[in-house]
């Protein structure tokens, strides 16, 4: 029997896997599949015929195995940082279906961007559409941009993480957007090849997304009756997943509403930059449980994953469904507990008010880690950042070694006062 299946939409590992993966490669442990990876992957494309295009949002999840298996299927990259640009480029990926977006783009990542020649600046600001354009002048070059306009959008979603209000710090606002592209027009070094946004993440409703991409459509129209022609469409990421009891709209249906919207724009090509939606239900974290502490009202199951390892719970009090994989561990906990980490922060937790049963030495399941999970990790409280391994069928690799306490250390030896 296959150790690794898909149940509920989601990986499933069976319990003596975990235990074995645990006790192979030690916890906690980020487990990703492959064989999901790419049937996400696959759920998008095939909607996305040529000119459209998807593009990973690489933030999601940066790990170089991910992106290997993403760029070998023909993925195009969102990225945010020289950084992501550089790990695009190491796992395969082409520069010129890369699509680079942030507010806050650097001297040295915009040279870098020019030099290997990616496919579209997502410009976030006049001022950095001023910043491309000299430093394409410098180079004898043009700069292939695309605006991002903020389409004062309610994507009803976590307010950390909506993006297409007015008050986000996302984009041009719509109303200076006609003089954006103007501007832009008039430049020498840059040419204009489309208008993008990006409303938000964990977007469980269409109608968000389909309301951003009327107001983007009326810009579309009006830059043409001025005889700015666009040719790409960019409406960012932001698909959301089943955490919880969430239903978000299908790929499919969520696509092709999109392209009904542009069905009589020819000369449209729908861009994409999905992350969440590729990769959280291809990542599970397992954590071993190291002690059980009682108290009247709930129990605090303390794992070895912290804060420092999934973030999310504590900052967005995002919700993972969390499980005992220990195989002896049947039936629902008597009292409600909370699965908390080693962290020195009352908010290190990873589940609050669960029925998870468990013993010391269990081998927990938090699901759907595969987004904004190792991507969002940190050394917080000096502690090393897990392992990461990627299961294909019956296989499994070590797609990133777990860091050593002891290089950790020795990096600290070496900090001069
Ligand atoms: C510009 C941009 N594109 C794409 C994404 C990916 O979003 P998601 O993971 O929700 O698909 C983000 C993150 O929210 C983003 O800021
Ligand atoms: N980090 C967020 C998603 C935000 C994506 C960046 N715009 C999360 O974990 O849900």
């Amino acid at each position: 029997m296959n150790q690794f299946s898909y149940q509920h939409g989601q990986l499933h590992v069976e319990a003596c896997a975990s235990q074995d993966l645990a006790h192979t490669y030690g916890t906690p442990l980020y487990v990703y599949s492959r064989a999901q990876l790419t049937h996400n992957w696959q759920a998008f494309n095939q909607h996305l015929p040529k000119p459209h295009r998807a593009c990973y949002a690489v933030k999601a999840n940066g790990n170089l195995a991910v992106l290997q298996v993403l760029a070998h299927l023909g993925a195009g990259f969102d990225v945010v940082s020289g950084g992501e640009i550089a790990r695009v480029l190491k796992a395969g990926g082409r520069a010129d279906s890369i699509v680079f977006s942030g507010v806050a783009k650097s001297h040295a990542e915009i040279e870098y961007a020019l030099d290997v020649g990616i496919l579209q600046f997502n410009v976030e600001s006049l001022a950095e559409l001023e910043r491309i354009n000299q430093i394409a002048a410098e180079r004898g070059t043009s700069a292939p941009v695309s605006l991002r306009v903020n389409p004062d959008v309610d994507a009803k979603t976590h307010p950390y993480i909506a993006t297409g209000l007015e008050a986000n710090k996302f984009g041009i606002p719509m109303r200076d957007a006609v003089a954006a592209f103007k501007r832009a027009h008039s430049l020498e070094h840059v040419h204009v090849v489309g208008v993008d946004c990006h409303i938000g993440s964990q977007l469980t409703e269409l109608a968000p997304f389909l309301d951003a991409m009327d107001r983007m459509l009326a810009l579309v129209d009006e830059l043409a009756a001025i005889g700015i022609e666009i040719a790409h469409l960019d409406m960012g990421g932001g698909l959301g997943v089943t955490y919880d009891d969430e239903t978000p709209p299908a790929v499919a249906d969520y696509i092709q509403a999109m392209l009904a919207k542009i069905e009589h724009y020819p000369q449209l090509a729908l861009y994409l930059e999905p992350g969440r939606a590729i990769v959280a239900n291809a990542g599970i974290l397992l954590t071993r449980v190291e002690y059980v502490k009682p108290s009247d009202k709930k129990d605090f199951v303390i794992v070895d994953a912290g804060m420092n390892d999934m973030l999310r719970p504590s900052l967005y009090q995002a919700f993972h469904r969390i499980e005992n994989t220990s195989t002896h561990q049947h039936g629902e906990a008597q009292k409600p507990c909370d699965v908390v980490g080693p962290v020195c922060e009352t908010g290190d937790f990873l589940g609050q008010e669960r029925k998870v049963k468990a013993a010391e030495g269990d081998i927990l399941a938090v699901f759907n880690a595969g987004a904004y999970g190792f991507a969002m990790s940190s050394n917080y409280n000096t502690r090393v950042r897990p392992a990461e391994i990627m299961v294909d069928g019956n296989q499994v690799h070590v797609v990133r070694q777990r860091e050593q306490l002891e290089q950790l250390w020795q990096l600290e030896r070496t900090l001069e006062l």
